[in-house]
């Protein structure tokens, strides 16, 4: 799915008004019923509901919701915020319709009003501003949501939480953005809801078609993407019948050290587990015994060293190599990070965490890295690489300027992980949990995504694809238990669920 900010938005809402064609204010009802069939689904039969409506089509699609609740709730209360000036003439319209309805009490808020009783058994529905906003909320608007958020009711949000912008918020009071429980959002997402610093006004987020049209949704370009199952599914190569281990691509993992051997065995499991013919594991001498029990199906290649990684193995028998899982950063190491990068060699790869503090620490290999390399580092190691940011939003522009700037992919791991992409684009992934904040998650991915180039998919697809089977692994581990217990290899035992899942989508 395409994300687009809230001024292309405007166009797509702008463009299916005269193309489809549909008069504005009945979008506005198409998009309100979207509301309240959400609403009634949610909500008990007598709950008590105060509308916030803004002077914007936002306030509009709330006071079109606040009449079609009407006739199926009565304890409906609207209160309209009088900045001074005129309702858009979508909203005028469905107050003059709210009005003639005659079934709920209306009232307005202006500077002088005391602020209307909100009792924390209620629904506050926040239509005070959508997409429309241009600039932070002060004076009236800003005593309002911080009046909402104070009360401790249950929050639905209309298409973004009032305050809150469709991109950067790094301007913005916190406290004059309203802490939704629920947002109802129209057709997208919108950005912001994917930055961690913003969780706590979007609360969970449900998205709502309303039919925006096809052509213009086609036609307006942007770099940013939700990779969802039908952009998932679209990627999965078939086997062919034909198909043997020869061809199904030989991955090199070199991964583990004294006391992190796991690590080598959760990616090794993540890798085989992704459909690769053939995986070969580089592991320090006391390994051995712990790779070839624990997972006989990997091959076993032993460095010189009893206890980390020193010298890579002859690299021309592998299509794709992965490092890092568990390496540690010892110099002798990073020495041998450092003759095997100047090989020169041309073979996909994936670098995860010590790989990438070492690579942190020596920024002058970014040039040696061969073209589709995959780096896939969580936040901390985000900043090392590059430097501490106050923000998500900051994160993300740079990690697009990084994925540009060194030709990479760019896996930035979390919720939402975003995945910027040397051509620009970033896709933003749509499947995990918080069960998967547990060690050897990431180790797992490294793995998938290793097991993925070797058979030959772009770095690109492996890392739009892998982090989307990654997360979808994880959900469906989650559904038989519970994200507290997940473990790291509870992800690997349900990647086979999660390949024929997305196939049967
Ligand atoms: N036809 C459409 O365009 C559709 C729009 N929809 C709704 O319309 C919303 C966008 O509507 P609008 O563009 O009218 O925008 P808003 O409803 O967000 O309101 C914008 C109004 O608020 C004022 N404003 C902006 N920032 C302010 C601030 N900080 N303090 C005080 N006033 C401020 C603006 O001057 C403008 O009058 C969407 O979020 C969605 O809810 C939906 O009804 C679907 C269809
Ligand atoms: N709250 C969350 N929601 C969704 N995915 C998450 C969440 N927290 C972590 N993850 C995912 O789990 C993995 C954690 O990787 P990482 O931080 O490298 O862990 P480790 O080093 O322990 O293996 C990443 O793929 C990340 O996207
Ligand atoms: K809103």
């Amino acid at each position: 799915m395409k994300l687009f900010a809230t001024s292309q938005i405007a166009g797509i809402d702008k463009y299916t008004i005269e193309h489809e064609p549909i008069s504005d204010i009945d979008l506005m009802e198409r998009a309100a019923s979207t509301l309240v069939d959400w609403i009634l689904h949610h909500a008990e039969p007598d709950q008590h509901m105060v509308f916030f409506v803004g002077p914007g089509n936002n306030g509009g699609d709330a006071l079109a919701a606040a009449r079609m609740l009407a006739w199926a709730l009565s304890g409906i209360e609207v209160y309209i915020l009088d900045l001074g000036k005129e309702m858009s003439d979508s909203a005028n319209s469905n107050l003059e319709r709210l009005q003639q309805q005659n079934r709920t009490r209306i009232s307005y808020i202006d500077a002088d009003s005391p602020m209307p009783e909100i009792k924390s058994t209620d629904w506050v529905i926040d239509g005070l501003f959508g997409s429309g906003l241009s600039r932070p909320l002060k004076g009236l608007p800003a005593k309002v949501v911080k009046h909402i958020n104070a009360s401790g009711a249950t929050v639905v949000a209309i298409d973004i939480p009032s305050g809150l912008m469709g991109e950067d918020n790094r301007e913005n009071d916190r406290d004059a953005i309203i802490r939704a429980d629920v947002t109802l959002t129209f057709q997208f997402p919108k950005i912001s809801f994917l930055l961690p610093e913003n969780d706590p006004f979007t609360g969970s987020w449900v998205v709502q078609d309303i039919g925006l049209h096809p052509d213009a949704i086609e036609k307006t370009e942007t770099p940013f993407f939700y990779t969802d199952h039908q952009v998932a599914r679209k990627l999965l190569k078939d086997r062919r019948t034909f198909a043997h281990k020869g061809n199904l691509g030989h991955a090199l993992l070199i991964a583990g050290s004294y006391g992190k051997m796991g690590a080598a065995v959760l990616a090794s499991r993540g890798c085989l587990r992704s459909g690769v013919g053939l995986l070969t594991t580089h592991v320090p001498r006391l390994g051995y015994s712990i790779l070839q029990n624990s997972i006989p199906e990997a091959m076993a290649s032993i460095d010189q060293s009893d206890l980390m990684f020193t010298q890579n193995p002859d690299l021309a028998p592998f299509n794709a190599i992965g490092i890092g899982p568990g390496l540690d950063t010892k110099c002798n190491t990073g020495r041998g990070v450092q003759r095997m990068l100047e090989e020169e060699l041309k073979k996909p790869m994936v670098i995860d965490a010590d790989g990438l503090n070492l690579l942190a620490r020596n920024p002058e290999w970014l040039k040696l890295l061969p073209p589709e390399t995959i780096l896939t580092p969580h936040p901390g190691e985000f900043a090392r690489l590059t430097h501490p940011v106050e923000c998500g939003y900051e994160r993300l522009q740079l990690a697009i300027d990084f994925a540009k700037d060194n030709g990479v992919v760019l896996v930035l791991k979390g919720a939402y992980t975003a995945i910027a992409c040397p051509d620009g684009t970033c896709w933003f992934n749509s499947t995990g949990n918080p069960g998967m904040a547990t060690a050897g998650s990431g180790d797992v991915l490294t793995g998938i995504l290793l097991g993925l180039l070797a058979q030959g998919y772009a770095a690109k697809d492996a890392a739009i694809l892998g982090v989307f089977l990654h997360g979808m692994a994880a959900d469906l581990a989650v559904e038989e238990s519970s994200q507290e217990a997940l473990l790291a290899g509870d992800i690997t035992q349900h990647l086979g669920l999660a390949f024929a899942t997305l196939k049967d989508s």
